[in-house]
């Protein structure tokens, strides 16, 4: 609270008061929202929930929570504040005009998309009015309760006229959802204009948020460049090596080669470092292990490794175990155990692949690579394998 000075009391609600204040860091002024926390522990939970609620919320139609905190027995949440004023104060100042039919639609479309925002994320609020009035309570239950309201001026389009008369329905299930209303209702047509330039600065937002995301910032590329300067590149090329490498070249690009870093030959140390602590997400045909040889000489050797190929079995073989399959039998992921080399252990392992899950992921498209996941470290007949499942 001491860090807030209190401009003036703006208004008085059934819970308490709202606050215009100012943080003593900042010139921005804030509603500091004080409500007097009740003893029962039921009401302090309602209380609290409001807060806790608020802060979830994050929609330019709804007023946006600074933080909440709670002092000398009252709760205290800090919030947008809104210097045009509430509903109600907008329509006192009226002082019996009427507003534009525009206007009307418009506030309405913001309060929808606002709406469905809080429905969006399973709450409802169940209080949303100006002071939508009557002489005591009594007569404000009979109001409501009955759905009785003082009808629409004529020249409203009939449209609103059958908005209200729905949304003031005593039954709820009559009542129109805040998504039908925008989408479906006969009044959407009316608001399709507002929602539009609503929704248009977050549209150009987010496109704006995207293409900046796909830019190098200068600063970043600044660093990744100093990186790599420091690290990987040297400064080798000399003007005589120029003129022998880059003869052909015309006098202003061999100019700006001159000037150029050179990648050093093998890789840099920093880059096989990385390497090294880097977590494994694939396997290649060349694994790569913790103390891996990453010398030019061992990396060379790996590239002379042959790539493991598909055996080039008679496709008659394939085709025969195929016809045999069940077709669920290629939507399952087995373990295929190498018994033949164990055959003392025969007893123990039950013959034949075991069937381990079904694997949902699977059935996803993907390349032909992905799919050849079998273990790399032995070579068996896996078509045999399953062969005997299916064949015998
Ligand atoms: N964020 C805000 N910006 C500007 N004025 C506000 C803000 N919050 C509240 N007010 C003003 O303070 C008054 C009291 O607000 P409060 O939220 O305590 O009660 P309420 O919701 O209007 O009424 P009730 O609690 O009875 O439902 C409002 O009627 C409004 O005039």
């Amino acid at each position: 609270m001491d860090r807030y000075t209190v401009v003036k009391v703006i208004g008085e609600g059934s819970f308490g008061r709202a606050l215009l204040v100012q943080p003593n860091t900042e010139k921005v002024k804030w509603v500091m929202k004080e409500i007097r926390l009740p003893k029962a522990e039921n009401g302090m939970k309602s209380a609290r929930a409001e807060a806790v609620l608020l802060s979830r919320m994050k929609h330019q139609n709804i007023v946006a929570f600074r933080e909440s905190f709670e002092a000398n027995g009252h709760l205290y949440i800090v919030m947008e504040f809104c210097s045009g004023g509430d509903l109600l104060q907008r329509m006192r100042q009226q002082n019996g005009s009427l507003f534009p039919e525009d206007v009307i639609l418009r506030w309405f479309s913001q309060m929808c998309l606002g709406t469905k925002h809080i429905h969006d994320k399973r709450v409802l609020h169940r209080d949303l009015k100006s002071k939508f009035e009557a002489r005591s309570w009594k007569s404000l239950i009979l109001k409501v309760c009955r759905g009785s309201y003082t009808p629409l001026p004529s020249h409203l389009p009939y449209e609103l006229h059958y908005l209200i008369k729905h949304m003031l329905k005593t039954n709820p299930k009559d009542r129109p959802s805040v998504q039908t209303i925008l989408s479906s209702h006969r009044v959407s047509k009316l608001l399709h204009k507002h929602l539009i330039e609503e929704e248009l600065p977050k549209r150009e937002t987010k496109e704006l948020t995207e293409k900046r995301v796909n830019q190098w910032k200068k600063e970043e590329g600044k660093e990744v460049a100093m990186f790599l300067g420091q690290k990987s590149l040297l400064n080798t090329t000399t003007p005589k090596d120029l003129n022998t490498s880059f003869s052909n070249l015309s006098e202003n690009q061999s100019g700006n080669i001159a000037t150029r870093k050179r990648w050093a030959e093998g890789p840099s140390n920093t880059v096989l470092q990385v390497l090294r602590n880097a977590d494994i997400i694939s396997s290649g045909d060349t694994p790569i292990t913790q103390g891996a040889d990453f010398t030019k000489e061992g990396l060379k050797e790996s590239q002379k490794r042959e790539r493991r190929k598909w055996n080039k079995d008679p496709p008659e073989r394939l085709l025969k175990l195929l016809e045999k399959a069940p077709l669920n039998a290629a939507f399952s992921t087995y373990i295929i155990h190498r018994h033949h080399q164990h055959d003392d252990d025969d007893d123990d392992v039950p013959d034949g692949p075991e069937e381990v899950d079904t694997d949902q992921s699977r059935l996803e498209p993907r390349s032909d690579d992905d799919d050849t996941d079998f273990e790399e470290d032995f070579h068996f007949d896996w078509q045999e394998e399953l062969e005997k499942m299916f064949l015998h």
